[in-house]
């Protein structure tokens, strides 16, 4: 790969935006560095130590164990078979085999654009006042309607591939086109058995929630909360220096929902309490995140690296959106994960969100939520939080300017 990647130690004329452009120009992500051999990191993948430092503990302490919810029985006892298979079908199917396969296939799908619905690209949203994280990942955004399964990305595997017949010239065509062979090209029907699967587990999930909030079962999912949803595959190289970067940075999930297959890595930690704890690997299980429906964020921090699957004023808006809901009743936890030095890691992440579609209905805090808090907001709908929230932008960005 020719791309020239400077390291943490070198000198005072670096420009972050040039190397990150230059990794991005590859479209080869941080998968292709680790191919190409680097044994120190480029300086645009640095986070500050204090950000890195390895903290984790399997405390017993009652307040830092992460709640494990036994679906065996719930419903029917065709859940734990559901969960393994959703499991099963993230890692064969290839969200994360994506990342595995020739750079040529994947190259295609580079982009940044927010209006790009299936993308491939790396570091998260690459800002320079931030580090970029070391990490690839695929996305695709399901909220603007459905996707025909020629959209989803395919995936294909190496094969050799014999070309008797072809004059000197043809093959040497042939092998720098089609050095792999597409072998494997069912995944994008598995895809939408995926996805079918991760909308039945929300609408579980959303149940057990609504119960929670001491609502009816059916409470939050006639509120259109998860209608909509967004997949990512990430993709986490094994790292040279893992203690100089991060996999995925502190953050909450800007969704009201994620539902999470992790292979078993390790590396993901929450931190519900002044300390970083490490998420166990249990088989069959699913990672599930309460999204932003409760914290206020300032409008100028609350860039997210999954802001590629929307654009950034999507995104505050959805925020303010879901506080609206709940009232500040749950707390999103935070969460990042760790570069490995050893092996890759694969997740994938589903991220529910409300239908964009009613944009004039009016919402505002659970009625039902209010004998404990008093309303933080007033009854709106879409529409006006979104204008609200484009002028706040602007006035945000201008100040910037
Ligand atoms: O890869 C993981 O385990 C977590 C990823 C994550 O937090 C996210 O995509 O929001
Ligand atoms: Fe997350």
């Amino acid at each position: 790969m020719e791309v020239m990647i400077s390291n943490a130690e070198e000198g005072s004329c670096y420009d972050v935006t040039k190397e990150m452009n230059a990794i991005d120009a590859t479209k080869a992500g941080v998968k292709g560095l680790v191919d190409s051999g680097v044994t120190k990191i480029p300086r645009c993948f640095v986070h500050p130590p204090e950000d890195v430092r390895k903290s984790s503990s399997m405390s017993t302490n009652i307040n830092h164990q992460i709640p494990i919810i036994d679906f065996n029985g719930f419903e029917s006892c065709r859940q734990s078979e559901v969960v393994n298979e959703i499991r099963k079908a993230s890692e064969e199917w290839g969200m994360i085999r994506f990342h595995e396969q020739p750079q040529e296939a994947k190259a295609e799908l580079y982009s940044r654009d927010p209006k790009e619905r299936v993308k491939f690209f790396y570091g998260g949203v690459l800002m320079t006042k931030e580090p970029a994280i070391w990490r690839d990942t695929v996305a695709i955004n399901l909220q603007d309607g459905k996707l025909g399964p020629e959209r989803f990305p395919e995936v294909f595997r190496y094969g050799k591939f014999a070309i008797r017949s072809q004059t000197l010239s043809q093959q040497v065509h042939f092998s720098r086109s089609f050095h792999y062979m597409p072998l494997n090209l069912s995944c994008r029907e598995e895809i939408i058995e995926y996805i079918k699967h991760m909308i039945k587990t929300s609408k579980t999930l959303s149940e057990l929630l609504s119960e929670a909030l001491g609502l009816r079962s059916d409470y939050l999912s006639s509120l259109e909360c998860m209608e909509t949803q967004a997949l990512t595959g990430n993709y986490y190289p094994a790292c040279p220096e893992p203690y100089l970067t991060m996999g995925t940075s502190n953050h909450t999930d800007p969704s009201f929902l994620t539902i999470l297959v992790q292979d078993n890595m390790g590396g993901l930690q929450v931190h519900p309490q002044n300390q970083w704890i490490d998420v166990p690997r249990l088989q069959g299980a699913l990672v599930v995140n309460i999204g932003d429906f409760m914290q206020v964020k300032n409008l100028t921090v609350s860039v997210d690296y999954n802001v590629p699957l929307m654009n950034k004023n999507d995104f505050d808006f959805l925020q303010q959106y879901f506080q609206l809901i709940i009232n500040d009743k749950f707390r999103s936890v935070e969460h990042r994960v760790l570069a490995q030095e050893f092996r890759p890691r694969g997740s994938v992440a589903s991220f529910f969100f409300p239908s964009t579609a009613n944009k004039f209905k009016p919402y505002g805090v659970i009625k039902e939520l209010l004998s404990d808090n008093p309303p933080t907001y007033r009854e709106t709908h879409l529409a006006e939080l979104m204008a609200h929230h484009y002028m706040e932008v602007h006035s945000a960005q201008n100040t910037k300017d």
